[in-house]
């Protein structure tokens, strides 16, 4: 199957890191072994993303009980009723003016360090962490006004998941940059400068995505109470 990926006169595989099982077996130098110019083990560890707001930590939630605590009078987004990515843009829907309210909510210092982690995503990252031919990381875009963002999400992940997971965070405006095989995200569109990138996005539901049909092959993990380990066991087989 690999094979069909690679150029025998330049030796390179030509899907340039898209395509799954095959570039682990390239970043593991099978592709090179099967050539005959150097020596490869087996495949590569899967390699899995998880984004951090709406994934790890319940963004949504906090926005919404924040906002009611500091504009009791104002009208509001419940979760119920939250579509499209940005809570900013919705509150604009509602009146020009909430979208600055909303957002000075989610720019305050605190915010980000006071999420409360998602259900089950703790355990479910830990456990990630210790499943062998596995490497898990967190990918997590910070906002445009960084200041406490940036170092909250740093503080979070070392307060809720240790020193090892913050070796582990790899923060980007633009994920498609970023090599491996999954990627866990409640954005339903993903895009950035590689228009191909190489893992497949899995999308994680969250209020603002629960009546997004996905186009088919696209795959869904309702939550982490839902069988991630079967998306990851599955991508291994590719
Ligand atoms: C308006 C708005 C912004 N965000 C922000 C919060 C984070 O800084 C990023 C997403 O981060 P992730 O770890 O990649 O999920 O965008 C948001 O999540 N939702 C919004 O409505
Ligand atoms: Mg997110």
């Amino acid at each position: 199957m690999w094979l069909m990926h690679m150029d025998e006169r330049s030796r390179v595989c030509r899907s340039r890191g898209r395509c799954g099982r095959v570039c682990r077996e390239r970043r593991a130098g099978i592709g090179d072994l099967a050539f005959g110019i150097g020596m490869g083990g087996g495949a590569a560890p899967l390699r899995v993303l998880v984004d951090m707001d709406g994934v790890l930590a319940d963004f949504e939630g906090a926005v919404l009980r924040e906002f009611r605590a500091r504009f009791p009078a104002e009208p509001r987004v419940e979760l119920a009723e939250r579509r499209g990515f940005s809570v900013r843009e919705q509150y604009r829907s509602l009146r020009e003016d909430l979208a600055a309210k909303v957002a000075s909510v989610y720019e305050s210092p605190g915010f980000f360090l006071d999420l409360d982690p998602v259900p089950g995503a703790l355990e479910a990252v830990q456990e990630m962490l210790h499943m062998q031919d596995t490497e898990v990381f967190i990918c997590t875009s910070p906002l445009r006004k960084y200041e406490h963002c940036v170092v909250e999400k740093y503080k979070w992940v070392e307060k809720h998941l240790g020193p090892e997971f913050v070796e582990r965070i790899i923060l980007t405006r633009d994920k498609t940059m970023v090599a491996a095989d999954l990627l866990f995200d409640d954005k339903d569109t993903i895009q950035g400068a590689e228009p191909n990138p190489s893992w497949e996005h899995i999308l994680f539901t969250c209020c603002h995505n629960r009546h997004v049909q996905l186009p088919a092959p696209r795959r869904r993990l309702r939550s982490w109470a839902d069988d991630w380990r079967a998306i990851l066991e599955s991508k291994r087989r590719q």
